[in-house]
Parts: structure tokens; C-alpha cells; sequence
């Protein structure tokens, strides 16, 4: 296909950059992808896996020329990143980004963005527990929403641009506003990791994890909270310290929640914990009659046509 971009600039070559990379191999798209990563021993993964058609020792070199860049890094590292490539990034070239959290990176890349260059935040809602180079692949983004944050005052053309991209990477794309993208995220995303996380810490500290009797014993729910807690510390560290008013937020809505439900155990209302649990069962039956949950089980699928 014809590219977007000629060259693009993966700075960090993490997960998300790898699945980048090998989406747009993929696609056949015909351009030429540069990537540069802090560590050495990154670097040198990346050059044996043939991750990113030239990988520089300063991300400096690998933005020189670029159409687009794309920031890849924890959410914490996006300013200094920027401050560092600013000098060296073309005039017309793109920047973009794909952390989990929007107003608090754009405030930290904008000061640094240069004369005439063009800004597009962007977050694939695609991921898993695994990091680093090799944890990457080409379907990581196929029907996965990629939101799309651009400031009001950013071309419609240059928009279109990433929009285009980011299909060709396999994603589905929407436009959301940096505020609200960073509420939905708390809801969808970014607590459900810190209620996983906590109930791992629950369960260890009964000190049935290590000794594998809950692994042993458990069945999907609790499994799927230990692979996310399995998440990288660093980018979920990040994420809480950048997008906390609306994790705050969020957090407190689901404490209410959750003290309505212990009254309700403690106080034997068996009404009120059915009817809480046949409002989110009527939920998540929503969902997948709207063919929202690609990743459905057949037998979820069955139970709603019944
Ligand atoms: N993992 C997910 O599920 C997921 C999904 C969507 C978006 N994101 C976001 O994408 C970004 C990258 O996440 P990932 O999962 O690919 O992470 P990763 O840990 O797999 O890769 C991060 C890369 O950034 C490099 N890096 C770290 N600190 C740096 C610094 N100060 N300067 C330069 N490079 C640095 C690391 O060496 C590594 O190459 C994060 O902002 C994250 O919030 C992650
Ligand atoms: O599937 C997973 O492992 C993920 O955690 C991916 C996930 C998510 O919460 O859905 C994690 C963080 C991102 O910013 C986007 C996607």
C-alpha cells in the first residue's frame, strides 16, 4: 500500500512499538522505520530481532528526517524524550505518542513541540501483560480502538493523516477530547489494574499464591487478575501519578460502591446483592449483543441468544 508516512521514528521499542513495527511490515506499507531505545541491550535485541529497518545509538539521529514520530515510552518519559528530540525533528514532521494517559503528556510535550511541527496524541486500546521488544506482534491492534487526541487548533488534514496510519495498522479509530479520554481510561483500564493488582496483594499476603494453592485452585476470574498484575510497574506507576484526579475520582465511586455491597453482606440483604448482580449481568449481556467484545467466548455468545 502507499504509506502515510515515508519514514517513521519509533522512539522506545517496547511492546507497543514492536506490534507497531510489525503491523506496518504487515500492511506492506512502503516506508522506512527508524527506532531507538534507551538501553544498549534493547538496542541490540531490537537489531537481531530486525525490529525497525535502523536502529540508532541517539534518538536524536532516529528522528532526524522522520515524516512521523511516534513516542513510545512510559508516560513519565514523554517530556524529557521530547525535550531531547525537539531540536532535531523536521519542520511539517508529525509527533505522536501512544501512552495511557493524554492531559497530563500533552501539557509535558507541548512546551517542546518546535515551530511548525504538528502534534497527535493517540492511544491504542491494545495491550497485554508482557513488555520489551520481543513481546511485540503484527494483530496486537486488529479491531482494537486506537483514540485519537488532537488539540482543536491541529489541521484536519494531519489528523486524517494518523487516522489513516493507525487503520492500516488494523485498529478502529475515534476522536475523544484529552479530559474525557482520561476518565474513560480510569474506568475501562487503568482501575481495573489497580483492583487486580490489589487482590493479588490480597491473596498473598493469605500466603496461598506462593505456595500455588491459589493458582492451582482458581478459575478464570482470579487467572486473569494475575496476568494483569503482571503489567509492567514502571508504565502502571506512571500511569496513577499522571492521570490522578480522574483515578481519584473513580477510585471513590468504587469504594461507595463496594461498601454498599459489604452492608449488604453483612446485613444479609440478599435483594439488594441480586438485583446489583442482575444490573451488571444486563451489562455485560449489552456488550456482547452489540458485538462490542470481539474476544467473546462462543458459549457467552449462546447464552445471550437463548
Ligand atoms: N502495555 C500496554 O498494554 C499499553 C497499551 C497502550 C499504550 N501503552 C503505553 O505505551 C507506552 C509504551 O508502553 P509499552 O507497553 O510498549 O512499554 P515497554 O516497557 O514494553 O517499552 C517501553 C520502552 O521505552 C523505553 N524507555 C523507558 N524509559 C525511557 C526513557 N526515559 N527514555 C527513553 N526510552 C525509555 C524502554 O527501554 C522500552 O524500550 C506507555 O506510555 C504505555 O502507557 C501501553
Ligand atoms: O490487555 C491488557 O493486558 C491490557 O492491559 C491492555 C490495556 C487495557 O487496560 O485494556 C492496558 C493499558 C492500555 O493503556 C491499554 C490497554
Amino acid at each position: 500500500m502507499s504509506a502515510p508516512y515515508k519514514r517513521v521514528a519509533l522512539i522506545g521499542l517496547g511492546l507497543i512499538a514492536s506490534s507497531m513495527f510489525w503491523a506496518m511490515k504487515r500492511s506492506g506499507m512502503d516506508c522506512h522505520v527508524t527506532g531507538y531505545a534507551r538501553s544498549e541491550k534493547t538496542r541490540n535485541t531490537a537489531r537481531k530481532l530486525g525490529l525497525c529497518d535502523t536502529v540508532f545509538d541517539s534518538a536524536e539521529e532516529a528522528v532526524k528526517d522522520a515524516d512521523l514520530i511516534v513516542l513510545a515510552v512510559p508516560v513519565g518519559a514523554m517530556g524529557p524524550v521530547m525535550q531531547t528530540i525537539a531540536p532535531h525533528i523536521k519542520p511539517g514532521a508529525t509527533v505522536s505518542e501512544v501512552g495511557s494517559v493524554k492531559r497530563t503528556v500533552i501539557d509535558v510535550i507541548t512546551p517542546h513541540l518546535p515551530e511548525g511541527v504538528h502534534f497527535v496524541p493517540t492511544h491504542p486500546m491494545a495491550g497485554t501483560e508482557h513488555s520489551g521488544p520481543d513481546s511485540g506482534f503484527a494483530s496486537l491492534f486488529d479491531n482494537r480502538w486506537c483514540l485519537i487526541v488532537p488539540d482543536d487548533d491541529c489541521d484536519e488534514d494531519v489528523i486524517v493523516r494518523v487516522e489513516t496510519y493507525w487503520q492500516a495498522l488494523g485498529a478502529n479509530t475515534e476522536r475523544m477530547d484529552a479530559e474525557h479520554h482520561d476518565m474513560v481510561c480510569a474506568v475501562v483500564s487503568h482501575i481495573p489494574h489497580l483492583i487486580a493488582y490489589t487482590m493479588v496483594g490480597v491473596a498473598d499476603d493469605l500466603q496461598r499464591v506462593s505456595d500455588n494453592e491459589v493458582i492451582k485452585f482458581s478459575a478464570a476470574g482470579f487467572r486473569d487478575f494475575t496476568r494483569i498484575a503482571a503489567s509492567d510497574p514502571v508504565m502502571w506507576r506512571d500511569v496513577f501519578l499522571t492521570n490522578k484526579d480522574a483515578t481519584i475520582e473513580i477510585l471513590g465511586r468504587f469504594t461507595e460502591e463496594l461498601f454498599a455491597l459489604q452492608r449488604a453482606i453483612r446485613t444479609g440483604d440478599g435483594e439488594q446483592l441480586h438485583a446489583y448482580f442482575t444490573h451488571t449481568r444486563a451489562i455485560r449481556r449489552g456488550i456482547l449483543e452489540a458485538g462490542q467484545d470481539t474476544d467473546a467466548p462462543d458459549f457467552g455468545r449462546a447464552k445471550v441468544d437463548r
